[in-house]
């Protein structure tokens, strides 16, 4: 089990992470990212994978072309998954690739 962030850590984290958006449906994060080609928008995925595979926390992703749609969330938070740190670390490391 992994602890969710309660409202006050979530509103603090999501200030580092402006460029996230938070789904209260289900305390998860999102960012739509846009690239200038497949090429360039698989070799982030690429990255974001080999980190998301060290760190053993995965993102939820959605790449059509130029575009990667990513959502955050942690399955084993809380009773039925939610918002943990490891979102919040996930989401900064893939701001550092962009
Ligand atoms: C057993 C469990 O699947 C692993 O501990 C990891 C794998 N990657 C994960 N990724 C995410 N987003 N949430 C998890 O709870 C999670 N659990």
């Amino acid at each position: 089990m992994v602890a969710q962030l309660n409202e006050t850590e979530r509103d603090a984290a999501l200030k580092e992470l402006s460029d996230w958006k938070y789904d209260p449906g289900r305390d998860a994060i999102s960012r739509k990212f846009k690239f200038g080609d497949f090429a360039q928008a698989f070799a982030f995925m690429t990255r974001v994978a080999i980190h998301a595979e060290k760190a053993d926390h995965h993102p939820e992703w959605f790449n059509v072309y130029n575009k990667v749609d990513v959502a955050l969330t942690t399955h084993d938070a809380g009773d039925n998954g939610g918002l943990s740190q490891r979102d919040i670390d996930l989401a900064k490391k893939i701001d550092s690739f962009v």
